[in-house]
């Protein structure tokens, strides 16, 4: 009644007839168009639904798993072409995975691989245990469409620097081609990570100058042998910021640039906006320090060049202009590519977005647990036991015994779990059969991190306590034998990959583990932490008191999905004193 009347009145009163019909046509046309959109995918959703079903009955009837592939159900979605996009770029971290695994559940069938619109492009996100491992184990996946698109919009780079950086894969080839990829491969930034970041005497190296950075800082931190309070984080942030910096990049990049700390954490938070094209316009913060921290970089480079220090006769394994040999030995790769000196600085930056993004924020993470007063009261203690196992005489840590301690690592990698939020993200260059669907060639594969990671049917067996919460066992397994607990990811393959998988599964995952272990051990032994209160940030973005309780604990940061480690909303206060 209330339409007609305002039609009537504009018809009167302004709008010739004509206009106005158009004028209401259009949303009743849209609103038509969608719901056609909602029930025809609807629709096709619950069909191919009934057939999953009637194909795993006659499956478990024939005792087969031969059955025919299907296309995997598509989610259904109310606005064409876009399709789920508007959901999936949500920041409330975990939401979408959390609907889309009600949504699944709601159909009583079990699904391990569903797909979902994104503006025109299919993706099929997996997120059976078969699924992902088939996915990390395909030869006919690439990671190249992804990597430009990271490389130009997210990082800045050229797109002539993004394909001379990411040359595409060739996944079908002849004996003759693999022969000369093999030889092209020695010159690659694959073999590099191996040679520099994941051979264990690379790792080492780089781990005993993260700890000799530490040790200079945590000497040169204001704490006495009285008891002082200070908000936790806040500091920690800064402090492990400055010494995997240091350790991996050298001093000199931070003396150019002493505010790199703060603007990485913006860059940081902005990665994923600038990478799935948000426009300027909507998220300014994402873009506002990319151009100065590429300026810098850009300077750092060049004072580089010009001392020519790339190629020191010695190749020490640390100094301060460029630090580690990992990252001299990519800026002489860099040099043969070809790169321009802004696409040498983007990619820098991206390597230090993996060196930071994910170490510094699940230390934080840890050390949050371990102090709560909801964690049960034995876990910290035991905690400690184990650092001081890994002491030596002198005082210093044994990063092997360390990294062998089963309580510390379980804790670890629940604090990985219940945080790391990547997307594993492949691009199918054949079709190809998972888990028993048929997936169509330059379709889009997805593995979410947290869609697995926190699967309650998989995480809350044996009445394992709820996939949600933080339990620092959770990684444990009893030898009746030896009477001993002992840490085993083995159980967990296909469900547990905060490191991604397949070849391109993380390069820095061997030195991410001993410096976060490494930072733990070197803040619990050489100070004495007493919790005090949680703390949050008010209207003026000031950390306030939140006094003890569970609803104090710091909350994560609204951010995409698949932004990496969820970053802390929060703080804790603590009583601090040097031992
Ligand atoms: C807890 C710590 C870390 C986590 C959870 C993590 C996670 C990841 C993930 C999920 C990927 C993508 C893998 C894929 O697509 O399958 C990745 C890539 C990468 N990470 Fe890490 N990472 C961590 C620490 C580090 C550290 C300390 C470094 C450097 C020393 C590093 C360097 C890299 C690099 C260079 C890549 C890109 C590799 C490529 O392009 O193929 N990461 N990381």
């Amino acid at each position: 009644m209330l339409q007609l009347r305002l039609a009537a009145t504009l018809r009167d009163h302004f709008l010739p007839t004509t206009w106005l019909h158009v004028l209401f046509a259009i949303p009743l046309l849209v609103g038509a168009a969608c719901l056609f959109t909602w029930l025809v995918t609807t629709i096709q959703f619950r069909r191919t639904v009934a057939q999953i079903r009637s194909r795993s009955l006659a499956a478990s009837a024939t005792a087969t798993a031969n059955v025919k592939p299907i296309a995997p159900p598509v989610l259904p979605y109310v606005v064409p072409w876009l399709g789920s996009a508007l959901a999936f770029l949500n920041e409330n971290p975990g939401s979408f995975w959390t609907m889309l695994r009600s949504k699944l559940a709601e159909t009583g069938a079990s699904i391990p691989v569903c797909t979902i619109l994104l503006g025109g492009q299919k993706a099929h996100v997996v997120s059976s245990a078969a699924a992902v491992q088939a996915l990390f184990k395909s030869k006919h996946v690439s990671r190249d469409i992804f990597n430009h698109q990271l490389a130009t919009k997210a990082l800045g780079s050229s797109q002539r620097d993004a394909e001379i950086m990411f040359p595409p894969t060739i996944t079908d080839t002849t004996h003759d081609q693999r022969d000369k990829d093999k030889a092209d491969k020695a010159d690659t930034m694959e073999a590099l990570n191996h040679e520099f970041l994941l051979n264990q005497s690379a790792v080492n190296a780089l781990t005993k100058s993260f700890f000799d950075c530490l040790q200079r800082e945590f000497d040169r931190a204001e704490f006495d042998h009285e008891w002082k309070s200070v908000h936790l984080f806040t500091w920690l942030k800064r402090v492990m910021f400055n010494v995997a910096t240091t350790a991996v990049l050298g001093s000199t990049i931070l003396k150019l640039n002493p505010n790199l700390a703060e603007q990485f954490w913006d860059y940081e938070a902005g990665l994923l906006a600038r990478f799935y094209g948000v426009p300027r316009l909507v998220k300014p913060e994402a873009y506002a320090c990319l151009d100065v921290m590429l300026d810098k970089t850009q300077e750092w480079l060049e004072l580089g060049r010009d001392q020519a220090d790339f190629n020191p006769a010695d190749d020490p394994e640390w100094e301060p202009l460029f630090g580690s040999k990992v990252v001299r030995a990519r800026h002489r790769l860099y040099e043969r590519m070809g790169l321009t000196a802004r696409g040498k600085a983007a990619f820098d930056l991206g390597f230090l977005f993996g060196l930071q993004s994910n170490a510094v924020p699940i230390t934080c993470w840890l050390l949050a647990h371990l102090f709560s007063p909801m964690t049960p009261a034995h876990v910290l203690p035991k905690i400690q036991t184990e650092i001081k196992a890994a002491q030596r005489p002198n005082g210093e840590i044994d990063i092997a015994i360390l990294s062998s301690q089963p309580l510390l690592n379980s804790a670890l990698h629940e604090t990985m779990r219940q945080y790391v939020d990547s997307l594993v993200t492949r691009q199918l260059n054949k079709d190809m059969i998972i888990d028993g669907y048929l997936l169509k060639k330059n379709d889009l594969i997805m593995a979410p991190s947290s869609l697995s990671q926190h699967d309650p049917t998989f995480w809350e067996q044996e009445d394992a306590p709820s996939a949600d919460s933080w339990y620092a066992e959770r990684f444990l397994k009893h030898d009746d034998q030896t009477g001993r607990d002992y840490f085993s990811t083995s159980w967990t393959a296909g469900k547990f990959f905060p490191f991604g998988g397949g070849t391109q599964v993380c390069p820095g995952r061997v030195f991410a583990k001993q410096e976060i272990l490494g930072a733990l051990a070197a803040i619990l032994s050489r100070f004495d932490i007493k919790f005090v209160e949680f703390a949050g940030t008010d209207k003026n973005a000031n950390l306030v008191g939140l006094g003890k309780g569970a609803s104090g604990f710091p909350k994560v940061k609204r951010q995409y999905a698949g932004n990496g480690t969820l970053k802390m909303d929060g703080d804790i206060c603590v009583q601090i004193r040097r031992k």
